[in-house]
This record gives structure tokens, C-alpha cells and sequence, in this order.
């Protein structure tokens, strides 16, 4: 049986048992949760997701549609903890195969009550919600930035991508989702499915061609071994793991390919470095070993201070274990990169070695993401107790009525002291409405008003947002330009 797809790619229409759903509390505040409504829990009522909005019970989540507005349960906070009997090692008691035994007292989940301490919404999955709700592990790269990086190195389905490196894995999911064309196995493999496809030709003409697919996925690379197990975790938790390969590796030492063959190769069209040191990483992504002088010159613009006559690393013509040099990079298209580091030094650092190793069209881009909150303005005394709406004065007549009525009211109360002509005018103009009758009456115009039309409409940038992540450097690898690509181009051009 084919697995369940990735909720992130296909999340159907409703949440699914033993997959990821988000709770969304408000627009910045998302709690992840694999559903797992009969997991092993110490509530009565299974798993729960306790949140400043009340608890959630995973059984509450799981097979409502999308978009649900979820009501908070009452939680048998009580019965925590009662679940578990027992638990026994056997391994005490000198067994040769230590079980840990547990003994359930109670299997059933019980239904939980409605609270009424508020409500969630269940949304599915997207690499957005879910770089805004992930464990962080380190910085993460966000959703502007990783929009842009990925249209500028023009990934799209069926593309590799090399990542290094992938941290708490935001930019790993917003990749994977552009080059997703299908699981490897899938319905389109199994019918051996060609499709047409655009091939960049040697001589810069793209050509229509029938080719066999080809299953886009993403190779990331992560030095620290913990960081690269809780990431390799969650991309199997997601159902990605057909379509990622997580591995802990030094790239700076180790590079990017896989095996000490062939079998495994990255054969990226697309590279993104968010790495301390990316010009130490340029070395391994080359189409042939870098020449010692490039090397020498890489180098020296990492470090100024290295003497120019000073030994240049070894190239990495061979590996540790002397194997043949093999690139990580895909021979038939243009390779395009980005690195993304947060001060100018090292920008300056990776630029210089971008040029030594032959990268062409290399520039700088910072992003400066504002978010505009966009709304309409309503003003005047009909928005009294209207939500959203600003129930001041909005012209000088609605302010002397005001005025009026505030004093009207004033005199009516107090019912002493009015001279004979206030007490004239009071009788003939009637009491002014009170604060209850002007409620009212807003309650019943309200029904024939169209609020999402009316008022001024504003636009404000959100004071809080980061202005500077990164800088990003961009540079384009062109095809190798091979004697048979010179013929033909001769041939064709003559
Ligand atoms: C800023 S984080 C990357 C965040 C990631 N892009 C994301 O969106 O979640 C940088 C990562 O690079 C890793 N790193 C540093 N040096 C490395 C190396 N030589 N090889 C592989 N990974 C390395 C660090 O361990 C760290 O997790």
C-alpha cells in the first residue's frame, strides 16, 4: 500500500489520525501537533494540547474538516498520571531480555466536555505555518526570505536542491514543497510515465524533449548530529522522507556526496548555504577539481592574512577514502546559488571565492520584508458599541449633539435646579436617549449596514518587524562547455 501523502503536499480535506495539524490560537500563534488521539497519555481523555485557550484533546481534532473552529474540552486533569499502574523492568528480576512492562488500567478514551474557555482553529500544514511554529533549534530562515531565494534560484518540480546548513529544517519544508512532482514509486512510476520537459541545451536554447520523470528532492546537510536526528525525525513524521535526505555531515571537510560511488549523488540544480563559513563549502561544489590556483585564491579571500604564496589546501581531486572526484552538481543544466549570511564580511568572503571557482552573475540582495496591516477606519458616534469601530465625533455637528445630549442628560437626571426655560425645553425636545436606547437603536440599524464597506480604508506597516535577516548572495554556475557542444553549436550557427 502506497503511504499516506505528506499533509504538507496533499493535506485532504480533513485531519487525518497519526499526521501533523496545526492549532492556530491567533495569527501569530500556532501550536504543531501530530495527532495521535490514542497514544499513550496521562489524561483520561488521550492526548491532549494544553493551551492558554483551554485544552485540546487530540481525539477532538482528528477527522474534523480544516478550517474548523474547535471548542476547548473540560480536561480530567485528575486522572494524570492514574493510567499507569505499574511499571516493571524485568530486567530486575533477571531476565535475559529486558521488557519493560506496563500495565493499563484504563484502555478506553474517554469524551471530553465542551469548555468554555475558548477555541482554536485546526489548519493543515504549510511550510509557512510551520516555520512559524517549529521547535527552534537556531535562527531560521523565514518566509520572506525563503520565497524570494527560492524563485531567484528558479527551483520548480523535479529539481534537486542541496541544503546546508538545515538547522530546525524551515527552509528544508518551503523546498521541498517547490520541487515536489510526485513520491518516488508512485502512481507515475509505476505506469513508467515520460513527460516533456524543458532541457537547457548546451548552446542556451531550451528544447522540448520526452524524457523519463524525475523525482524532485531535496539532499541537507547538517553538522550538528543532534540538530540532523530531531530533523531527521520530523521529515518521517511529515511523510518527506521519500522526498528529503537528511545527513549529519561537516560539509566544509566532508562535501555533498553521498557514497563513495555514483549510486547516490545529489545531481543538484539548486544550492542554498546558510552556513557560518559558505566560501569553505565552495570547494566541493565545482564540476571538475578546482585548480590549485583557484583554491589558493579562495584561500586567500577567506583569510587576507594567509600569505599568498602560502600552500593551498589539497583540491578535493580525491576523497578521504582516494576516491575519484565526483560532483554533487547536475551536468546537463546551469547551477544557481545562494548563501545567506547576516554580516557584510562574509559576504565579501564568499563573493571572492564565487569568482575564483568560475560562478558568474554574482550579486547581493537583502530583503527588507514590511508586513501592511490593511484595514477600514470607522468613525462616528454610530460605532458605539460596534466592534472594530471608533465611536468618537467624526464631524463638529456629531460633537455639539454629543455635547447636547451629555447635558440634556444631565439636567434629566439631576431634576433640580433647572431654570424655567431649561425645564421648557427639556419637556418639549423630550430626554435625549440613554446610553441603552443608543445601543439598541446601533443593534438595529447595524442590520442594514454593510460594514465591510464602510469607513476609510488605512494601511500601516507593523511597527514590530525585523527589518535586516541576511544578505544574500546569488551566482549562476553555467553548463560545462564541452568539444561535442562546440561542434554541434558550430554546426547549427555556421
Ligand atoms: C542558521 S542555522 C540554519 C537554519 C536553517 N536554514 C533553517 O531554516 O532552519 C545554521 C546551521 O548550520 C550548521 N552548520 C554549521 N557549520 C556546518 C558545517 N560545516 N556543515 C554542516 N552544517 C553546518 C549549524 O549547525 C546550524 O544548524
Amino acid at each position: 500500500m502506497a503511504p499516506a501523502p505528506s499533509p504538507f503536499l496533499d493535506p485532504g480535506t480533513h485531519a487525518r489520525a497519526n499526521s501533523l495539524g496545526i492549532l492556530q490560537l491567533r495569527r501569530d500563534h500556532l501550536i504543531p501537533a501530530v495527532l495521535s488521539p490514542n497514544a499513550d497519555s496521562d489524561y483520561a481523555e488521550g492526548k491532549v494540547e494544553n493551551t492558554r485557550f483551554g485544552s485540546f484533546p487530540h481525539s477532538t481534532l482528528v477527522d474534523q474538516p480544516w478550517g474548523t473552529q474547535i471548542l476547548a474540552s473540560v480536561v480530567d486533569t485528575g486522572s494524570r498520571g492514574k493510567s499507569k499502574k505499574r511499571k516493571r523492568d524485568t530486567k530486575d528480576e533477571g531476565a535475559e531480555t529486558p521488557v519493560t512492562e506496563v500495565e493499563e488500567v484504563k484502555k478506553d478514551i474517554v469524551k471530553a466536555a465542551v469548555a468554555s474557555s475558548g477555541f482554536a482553529h485546526l489548519i493543515p500544514p504549510t511550510p509557512e505555518t510551520w516555520t512559524l511554529s517549529l521547535p527552534h533549534r537556531t535562527q531560521v530562515v523565514y518566509t520572506p526570505d525563503y520565497s524570494y531565494i527560492l524563485q531567484r534560484l528558479r527551483v520548480r518540480p523535479g529539481d534537486h536542491i542541496i541544503e546546508a546548513g538545515a538547522g530546525s529544517g524551515s527552509f528544508t519544508h518551503a523546498a521541498v514543497r517547490a520541487v515536489f512532482n510526485g513520491y518516488p514509486g508512485g502512481a507515475e512510476d509505476a505506469s513508467n510515465g515520460t513527460h516533456d520537459d524543458d532541457e537547457e541545451s548546451a548552446v542556451g536554447i531550451s528544447k522540448k524533449r520526452k524524457r523519463k520523470a524525475r523525482h524532485g528532492g531535496v539532499y541537507s546537510f547538517e553538522y550538528h548530529e543532534p540538530r540532523a536526528k530531531q530533523l531527521q525525525v520530523e521529515i518521517k513524521e511529515h511523510g518527506l522522507n521519500d522526498l528529503v535526505t537528511v545527513t549529519h555531515r561537516d560539509v566544509y571537510n566532508d562535501g555533498f556526496c553521498l557514497a563513495d560511488d555514483d549510486s547516490n549523488l545529489p545531481d543538484a540544480d539548486a544550492i542554498f548555504l546558510d552556513l557560518p563559513a559558505p566560501w569553505q563549502a565552495l570547494k566541493h561544489l565545482t564540476r571538475s577539481p578546482p585548480s590549485s590556483a583557484a583554491l589558493k585564491s579562495v584561500a586567500a579571500s577567506s583569510d587576507p592574512s594567509t600569505p599568498s604564496n602560502e600552500e593551498a589546501p589539497a583540491p578535493p581531486t580525491t576523497d578521504s577514502s582516494s576516491q575519484p572526484f565526483r560532483s554533487p552538481l547536475n551536468s546537463k543544466s546551469a547551477i544557481r546559488i545562494c548563501t545567506f549570511s547576516p554580516c557584510i564580511e562574509q559576504v565579501t568572503k564568499t563573493v571572492s571565492a564565487l569568482r575564483s571557482l568560475g560562478w558568474l552573475s554574482i550579486d547581493m540582495v537583502e530583503i527588507a520584508a514590511k508586513r501592511l496591516e490593511v484595514r477600514r477606519e470607522r468613525v462616528g458616534l454610530q460605532e458605539e458599541g460596534v466592534r472594530g469601530g471608533n465611536a468618537s465625533a467624526a464631524t463638529v455637528q456629531e460633537a455639539v449633539q454629543r455635547l447636547r445630549d451629555v447635558e440634556g442628560e444631565r439636567l434629566g437626571r439631576k431634576g433640580e435646579g433647572k431654570g424655567k426655560k431649561e425645564k421648557e425645553k427639556l419637556t418639549k425636545e423630550g430626554l435625549p436617549p440613554s446610553k441603552h436606547d443608543r445601543l439598541e437603536k446601533t443593534k438595529r440599524d447595524l442590520e442594514n449596514r454593510t460594514l465591510f464597506k464602510e469607513g476609510r480604508l488605512v494601511h500601516r506597516t507593523e511597527p514590530e518587524l525585523k527589518t535586516h535577516t541576511s544578505y544574500l548572495v546569488f551566482a549562476v554556475l553555467p553548463r560545462e562547455w564541452s568539444k561535442e557542444d562546440e561542434e554541434k553549436a558550430s554546426k547549427k550557427w555556421a
